[in-house]
C-alpha cells in the first residue's frame, strides 16, 4: 500500500487527544476532516474578497463572483462535465436529490411510470423519491441486495427483470455507505438507458476516494457533498445533462434565477443559475475548489487503492473477532473505504462509547438505511470508514479497542 501517511499534517483536526489517547477518526463516511489548504482558503476569502456575487459592479464582488464561477468550472473539470453550466451548486447529496425529484420528477413522472431504486439505498436518495411518487401516482421498485450480510452486493439477475420500459428513472448509490458495496456504475446507466430510463448517480461516497468521469459512466444526473471529500460542510452538486436541466422547471424562485419578473409573471435564466435562487455558498464553493485542487495533486486513483487496502486490513481483523457479523463484500476489489459489522452480545450504541474512551471515532446506528437493515435483520451496525490520513496502525487500535470492549462483556 502507498502510504499516505505524510498527509496527516495537512490535517489540523488529526492533532489532537480524545481524554488520555491520541484521536483515531474512522468516521469519514459521515464527514471527512478538512486540510490546512480548504481551511485557508475559505479564512483568505473572507479575508480579502467578501462580497455578493453576480449583480455587483465593484472589485470585491466581481473577484468574488470571479471565484465562485471559478468553482463552478473547477467542478466541471473534477468530474469530466463537458459544460459548467451542468454544475449544479446546492447545500450537498441530500438537497441535489430533491432539486432532481421536484423538478424533473413533477414534470415528467405520472401514474404508470416507475422510479428504480435500489434496496442499499440512503434516505436521501430513497425519500425524496417516495415523496414525488406520492405526488405523481409514479410507483417505486427496488433491486434487491444478495446475501444474507448483501456480501453479494446487488442482485443483478433480478435487474432485467426489474429495468422494463415503464422505468423512467434509475435513482442508484455509487458506493454504500453502510455495505461499502461498489456498485457498476457504468455498466447501470448502460442497461438503464437500453430502456429509455434516466439515471441518477448518489456519489457522496465515492466522489472524494474514486476518479468520477460523467461523460465515460454516461449518467444523467449526478449528486455529491463537498464535506465528504476534504471541503466545507453546507456545499454539495448536482451535475446534469445540460438538455434535461434547461428542459426542467425551476425548483426555488427568487433572486439571481430570473430574467424578467411582472407583478404576475416571471421568466427564467437557464442552467445553472435557474437552480441557484438566492445568495449562493460562495466561501462553501471557494472551499470545496481547494479541496479539488488538494485531491487532485495526490490523484484519485491513489486514494483509491489506500482506502481498500485499509478495509482489506480491517475486514481480515475483524473477522477474527467473536460473535461478529460483517456487512458487505468478503471480495476486497468490490469495497470502497469502510466496513460496517454487529456483535451478537454488543449493541453498536455501546461499541462506539467505549471505542470513543479509547480516542476510536466510528459511526453506530442505521447510517440512514433503515430498510436494509431490518431486511438484514439488524436495528444497527458500528462502522469504521477511511480516509487518505489513516494509517495501518489506527486499523491496530481499532482492533484493540474492540478487544478490550468484547472483554468488558464477556464476549
Ligand atoms: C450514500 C449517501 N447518500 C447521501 C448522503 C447524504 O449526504 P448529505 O446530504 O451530505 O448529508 C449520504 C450521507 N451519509 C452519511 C452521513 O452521516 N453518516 C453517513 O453515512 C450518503 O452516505
Amino acid at each position: 500500500m502507498t502510504s499516505l501517511a505524510h498527509t496527516r499534517a495537512d490535517f489540523p483536526a488529526l492533532n489532537q487527544n480524545v481524554g488520555a489517547h491520541p484521536l483515531v477518526y474512522l468516521d469519514n463516511a459521515a464527514t471527512s476532516q478538512k486540510p490546512r489548504a480548504v481551511i485557508d482558503a475559505i479564512s483568505r476569502y473572507y479575508e480579502r474578497d467578501n462580497s455578493n456575487v453576480h449583480r455587483g459592479l465593484h472589485a470585491l464582488s466581481m473577484r468574488s463572483t470571479d471565484g465562485y464561477e471559478a468553482a463552478r468550472k473547477r467542478t466541471a473539470q473534477f468530474i469530466n462535465a463537458a459544460d459548467p453550466a451542468e454544475i449544479i451548486f446546492t447545500r450537498g447529496t441530500t438537497e441535489s436529490v430533491n432539486l432532481v425529484a421536484q423538478s424533473w420528477g413533477a414534470a415528467n413522472l405520472r401514474a404508470g411510470d416507475v422510479i428504480l431504486l435500489t434496496e442499499m439505498e440512503h434516505h436521501s436518495n430513497l425519500v425524496p423519491w417516495q415523496q414525488i411518487a406520492q405526488r405523481t401516482g409514479a410507483t417505486l421498485r427496488y433491486v434487491p441486495v444478495a446475501g444474507e450480510n448483501a456480501q453479494h452486493g446487488l442482485d443483478l439477475d433480478a435487474l432485467d427483470k426489474l429495468l422494463t420500459p415503464e422505468v423512467k428513472l434509475f435513482a442508484f448509490t455509487h458506493i454504500s455507505n453502510t455495505l461499502g458495496v461498489i456498485n457498476p456504475v457504468a455498466e447501470l446507466c448502460a442497461r438503464a438507458k437500453k430502456v429509455g430510463a434516466l439515471t441518477l448517480v448518489d456519489a457522496a461516497q465515492s466522489i472524494g476516494h474514486e476518479p468520477l468521469d460523467v461523460r465515460a459512466l454516461d449518467c444523467d444526473f449526478l449528486a455529491f457533498s463537498g464535506h465528504k471529500m476534504c471541503g466545507p460542510t453546507g456545499i454539495g452538486v448536482l451535475y446534469g445533462r445540460r438538455a434535461l436541466l434547461d428542459a426542467m422547471p425551476p425548483w426555488q424562485g427568487g433572486g439571481g434565477m430570473i430574467t424578467s419578473v411582472e407583478y404576475f409573471n416571471t421568466t427564467y435564466k437557464p442552467s445553472p443559475e435557474r437552480y441557484e435562487a438566492g445568495t449562493p455558498d460562495v466561501s462553501g464553493a471557494i472551499g470545496l475548489h481547494a479541496a479539488m485542487d488538494y485531491l487532485d495533486a495526490i490523484g484519485r486513483p491513489l486514494i483509491a487503492g489506500h482506502d481498500n487496502s485499509l478495509a482489506a486490513q480491517a475486514r481480515a481483523a475483524l473477522a477474527e473477532l467473536p460473535g461478529i457479523r460483517i456487512l458487505g463484500p468478503e471480495q476486497n476489489s468490490k469495497r470502497g473505504g469502510l466496513v460496517s459489522f454487529a456483535f451478537n452480545e454488543v449493541h453498536a450504541h455501546d461499541v462506539v462509547t467505549f471505542a470513543d474512551q479509547d480516542g476510536v471515532a466510528l459511526r453506530g446506528g442505521h447510517h440512514c438505511n433503515q430498510p436494509l437493515m431490518r431486511k438484514l435483520g439488524l436495528s444497527s451496525t458500528t462502522r469504521a470508514s477511511f480516509y487518505i490520513y489513516n494509517t495501518p496502525e489506527e486499523i491496530d487500535a481499532l482492533i484493540k479497542s474492540l478487544h478490550k470492549i468484547l472483554k468488558f462483556f464477556g464476549s
